[in-house]
């Protein structure tokens, strides 16, 4: 028997699709019996039968997982259990239902939003950082989503925080497009996190208390690095551009290293635990100033600069991502994001596909078109249809420059305890050198 489900794709202020389950799964049982008959020889012979496999299992999976019906469930693992053959065409079944279902979904969006009030409103969302981890690919990706609007000034970033925050909420809520009770407005401004100013989180919170906070961190060493190319060449007039222009990173290391290591120590002195360490704290953020071309290491310190961030956001509102993981599967990364944010799964791992050239992953919305089995895709093809970050996103991540391993192994040990730490406190160990 199937049971009829009631799905309740979004939670965020208004129940707003609801739908029976049945017809979906009665359409899989349908096209279960045509595919066995029909397409059994073509998929099997497609040269692209592996790859589309794999994108088909898991999807496949995907609809296993969200389905609730007992029944429903048993049919699909009976399938898995007969012909591989058998398998292949009812996944595929179920993805051309899955995409049908996603496709009628952001059609009610778009309807909604056609007919329904928008306003500008204070974001619901806010990338806090860190610097060079990734927050560009998270707002451009995340931004694909129909329910998720972003300001259109450089790439999401307001600054507002850290530029204008005694302006008020007007002057912040003018940054972000209207938007309707259902969407959500998001910015990111990497420098939030660890920016000089040490009350700028009670400020947000004050401001925007019931905002959802993603943070993403990094492997310090390599945002090290990253950042140093950054400034060079993105801002080689600055204070940070201009040191790292006279000196080459295994140069700016080897200086200011030492230079860290001993001023924490004299800040160090009295403290207790990294909570108590107000003194450090400050000493570190006031370095934005003092010595800016010194954030290029301390904003590493996550360990510090998470202390006010945690007095003001309680856990619930809070997400910290890894950039890492990120880099490596950004669609699993981008569907965890929107389980966090309560907002109904419309990116999928399966719109990401790697770059041929960079290793990275870039955007292309899956589409019934990809699943046809029969057309090999050339490396050209795939290139064009793919959308990738601009051109100053991954410089250095996939090897396209170069630190020397003595000047990064000085750095991570400088690193070490500062992660152990950062990895008790946030109750996970990160795959860092
Ligand atoms: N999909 C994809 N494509 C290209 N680059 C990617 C991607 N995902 C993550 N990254 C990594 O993002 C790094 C830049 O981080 P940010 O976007 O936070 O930089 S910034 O603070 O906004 O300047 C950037 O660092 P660099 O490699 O040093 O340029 C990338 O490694």
């Amino acid at each position: 028997m199937i049971m009829s489900i009631l799905v309740i794709l979004l939670k965020n202020e208004e129940t707003y699709v609801v739908e029976s389950m049945s017809q979906f799964a009665n359409s899989f049982v349908e096209n279960h019996a045509r595919y066995q008959h029909n397409k059994k020889q073509e998929i099997k012979n497609s040269s692209t039968y592996w790859k589309s496999q794999k994108i088909l299992m898991k999807l496949a999976g995907k609809i296993h997982s969200t389905a609730t019906s007992t029944a429903m469930q048993d049919k699909f693992e009976d399938n898995q259990s007969a012909t591989e053959t058998t398998y292949d065409a009812y996944s595929e079944a179920l993805i051309k239902t899955r995409l049908r279902e996603r496709e009628a979904k952001i059609e009610e969006i778009y309807h909604f939003r056609k007919t329904h009030f928008s306003l500008k409103h204070l974001p619901k969302v806010i990338g806090i950082g860190v610097k060079k981890c990734g927050t560009g690919g998270l707002i451009t990706f995340l931004a694909k989503h129909p329910l998720i609007r972003i300001p259109k000034i450089h790439s999401g970033e307001t600054f507002f925080f850290t530029e204008k925050p005694k302006t008020g909420p007007y002057t912040y809520r003018s940054y972000f497009p209207p938007t309707n009770k259902m969407e959500l407005g998001m910015e990111k401004t990497p420098i939030y996190f660890d920016s000089s100013n040490i009350n700028l989180a009670s400020t947000m919170k004050k401001m925007v208390p019931k905002a959802k906070i993603l943070l993403m961190v990094c492997d310090p060493t390599m945002r090290s690095f990253s950042d140093y190319i950054h400034e060079g060449d993105q801002h080689p007039d600055s204070l940070a551009g201009i040191v790292t222009k006279q000196n080459t990173f295994e140069e700016f290391i080897d200086k200011y290293v030492p230079k860290m290591q001993l001023l924490l120590q004299q800040s160090h002195d009295n403290h207790t635990s990294y909570a108590d360490d107000y003194k450090t704290q400050i000493m570190l953020r006031g370095l934005r100033k003092t010595i800016p071309e010194a954030t290029l290491i301390t904003t590493g310190l996550y360990i510090y600069h998470i202390q006010t961030w945690k007095t003001f956001y309680d856990k619930s509102n809070f997400l910290i991502v890894d950039g890492e993981e990120f880099i490596k599967n950004t669609g699993a990364v981008i569907e965890q994001i929107q389980e966090f944010l309560g907002i109904p799964k419309l990116v999928w791992k399966e719109d990401f596909v790697k770059h041929p050239d960079t290793g990275f992953y870039c955007y292309r919305k899956l589409t019934e078109k990809h699943l046809n089995g029969s057309h090999v895709e050339t490396d050209d093809e795939l290139r064009t249809s793919l959308k990738c970050l601009q051109k100053n996103k991954g410089r250095t991540r996939n090897g396209a420059k170069h630190a020397s391993p003595e000047a990064l192994e000085e750095l991570s040990q400088f690193y070490k305890p500062y992660n152990k730490a950062f990895y008790q406190e946030t109750g996970k160990t990160y795959n860092w050198l």
